[in-house]
């Protein structure tokens, strides 16, 4: 380790972010006490739990606490700590790089117009770099717990490209962070405003947090404690304010916006545990990302255990933000013991149904839930394939486009409801966008017949629907696959000659061609065998790598349709295997597919309008 004072550069993307949150984060600086306040109580929390293996550590550092020091001379306000501090190595990598998995690619997403940069912002959580909107120089001083007096570090930056890191004596373990106001931020030196941002952001911070004013002039030293430093999930409900819970959420959550809902239950009994549970306004930039943060903040008898905790919310409950605080689990479970707990996946089970009925509740307001649906509906979809326990729960959470509605949402109880109590299905069409889904050929019958059907276009709602055979002991079943069942679909001529004839022409191509009455306009569609992979499914596999066998559609045509007519009439021969190729082709194109070989259905394209014009 080095005694000399050495410059480093900052990674990048901590300059580009430093730059970014500097102008567009002007309006709401005060975040910056909310940001160093939060990872103050984490490294109590760090400490606290350390502190379980170790003792003397705890001991040594004395009673959790976050101290608040302004020097009205030099300018400053400090945030300490006697949490768990850092080692020079730790202050080089936490407070020089940004660990985060897509940075990159977030900062990429960046629009420079300032307002909506800085809601992006907030949703990445700026964390201890937000020092910079309120300081034009950082001094960072750390001791790590357990380490010796002269292991201290200072750090040090005015935020344009570089740090100095050196090696100091720091008699008390902890971090201090020393802003050195800018001339526009010196607001932040008087004890007026810091109780007043503090009361709004951090007062359910749960170790005390102490204000310190040196005596000044006339003024006395002082030293008063800010909040009210208790673990706000073990307050009564009726006690807490709905802006405490918000600012809570903030904490946890390094969201800027509120969350959109909560919910707050103490569980008594053998199962003990309390849960505050949260769900976000909006999904985090990285929801998709493998590795990016999710699961629940653990509590054991109030002591910090872990970030992150995955096992007691599900994969497709990713999104959710908020603490478990289970009192009978061993002090010393590690993530291996979590895995594979009997209790905790009780507990998991629990949490699981909270939130589904969370949801249900969200989706009885028609105004709350189709932005919740906006954010986070695909990742709930995921449960239908991956939660069978609770299949039903989350089919009523889901919401479609409907060919019987131009624009919104509608849910499987609305099909329910809506539909004649005759129709014993609900029937729904896959497609690559929802307008593609809603000029489907396999839509004509429906129309005419005044049957609803859900119009599905996410990726992943063919894998999803293969899970969802039937929603209250109702069949769903696809509309372009296999043969309708709709009364009259038996009484179309299947023995037509023209039938026969299509299916010699077009023997290499598709499977069979059936005459059908699920047209009404269109002359030809294509449908899928029952068991047949549909294009989706088929993209989805092909893009993992996996081999795809090669499957034939059936193509039905519409023998009423004027084409049909005509072509009847053609006799075999190279005009007639034109005519049926493109029979097939434009059966291809509206399912939003490209023929086999779009050069020669252009050539015969071509050719036709040739002969149209000249005729
Ligand atoms: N007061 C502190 N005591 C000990 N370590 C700290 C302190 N402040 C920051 N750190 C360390 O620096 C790291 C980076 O802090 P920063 O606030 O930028 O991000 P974060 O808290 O990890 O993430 P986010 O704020 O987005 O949740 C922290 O993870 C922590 O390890």
């Amino acid at each position: 380790m080095s005694t000399e004072k050495q410059t480093h550069g900052f990674q990048a993307e901590v300059s580009r972010l430093l730059n970014l949150m500097i102008h567009s984060l002007y309006s709401n600086r005060e975040i910056f006490l909310r940001e160093l306040v939060s990872n103050a109580s984490d490294a109590c929390d760090k400490l606290r739990f350390k502190a379980l293996d170790d003792a003397s550590l705890a001991e040594s550092a004395g009673e959790p606490a976050i101290t608040l020091s302004v020097d009205k001379d030099a300018g400053t306000l400090s945030v300490s700590d006697n949490g768990i501090g850092m080692d020079e190595a730790e202050v080089i990598e936490n407070l020089g790089t940004i660990a985060r998995s897509g940075t990159e690619k977030f900062l990429a997403s960046l629009s420079g117009d300032q307002k909506k940069d800085s809601q992006l912002i907030g949703q990445f959580g700026v964390g201890f770099y937000s020092a910079f909107i309120v300081a034009d120089r950082v001094t960072v001083e750390s001791r790590k717990a357990g380490e010796g007096v002269d292991t201290g570090v200072r750090w040090e930056s005015d935020g344009q490209g570089e740090f100095t890191v050196e090696r100091i004596e720091r008699t008390e373990p902890g971090t201090s962070v020393i802003l050195h106001l800018r001339d526009d931020a010196k607001a932040f030196l008087d004890p007026f405003k810091l109780r007043q941002v503090v009361n709004q952001y951090s007062d359910h911070v749960a170790f005390p947090i102490r204000l310190v004013t040196p005596a000044n002039g006339d003024e006395e030293a002082s030293e008063e404690t800010l909040n009210s430093a208790t673990a706000l999930w073990q307050r009564p409900k009726g006690e807490i304010s709905d802006d405490e819970y918000q600012s809570f959420y903030k904490h946890i959550s390094h969201d800027f916006q509120d969350a959109q809902t909560w919910s707050h239950n103490k569980v008594e009994g053998k199962l003990e545990y309390t849960s505050l549970l949260y769900i976000p306004a909006r999904a985090p930039f990285d929801l998709y990302h493998r590795d990016a943060s999710r699961g629940l903040k653990l509590y054991v008898q109030r002591v910090f255990i872990m970030d992150d905790a995955e096992q007691f919310m599900p994969q497709y409950l990713r999104f959710i933000k908020g603490v478990v605080d289970a009192p009978n689990l061993p002090l010393n479970v590690s993530r291996e013991l979590l895995q594979d707990y009997g209790p905790v996946r009780k507990i998991r089970a629990a949490l699981t149904k909270r939130v589904l009925q969370m949801l249900k509740k969200l989706g009885n307001d028609e105004e709350q839930y189709p932005a919740f649906w906006a954010q986070f509906g695909q990742v709930l979809k995921e449960g239908i394939g991956e939660d069978p326990d609770n299949r039903d729960a989350i089919a009523a959470l889901l919401r479609f486009a409907s060919s019987s509605q131009e624009e919104g949402l509608t849910s499987l109880d609305t099909y329910l409801e809506r539909k004649p109590p005759e129709q014993d299905k609900i029937y729904y069409l896959l497609a690559d966008t929802a307008s593609a889904a809603r000029q489907s050929p396999h839509l004509e019958v429906f129309r005419k017949k005044g049957i609803e059907v859900l119009l599905l276009s996410d990726p992943v709602d063919e894998w999803m629907i293969s899970y969802l055979d039937s929603y209250k002991d109702v069949k769903l079943v696809n509309a372009a696959r296999g043969e309708l069942d709709l009364d009259e679909q038996n009484d179309v001529d299947q023995d037509n000659p023209l039938v026969a004839r299509l299916k010699a022409s077009l023997a290499e191509d598709v499977e069979t061609v059936r005459a059908t009455q699920r047209l009404v306009d269109s002359p030809s569609c294509l449908v899928l065998a029952e068991d047949q992979l549909g294009p989706q499914m088929r993209r989805m596999l092909e893009a993992a790598g996996q081999s795809v066998p090669e499957n034939k559609p059936v193509l039905e045509v519409n023998l009423d349709h004027d084409l049909l007519r005509a072509l009847d009439s053609v006799e075999e021969g190279d005009k007639f295997n034109d005519l049926a190729a493109l029979l097939l082709d434009q059966a291809m194109l509206a399912e939003g597919q490209l023929p086999k070989n779009p050069a020669a259905t252009a050539r015969r394209m071509h050719q036709m309008l040739v002969t149209a014009v000249n005729s």
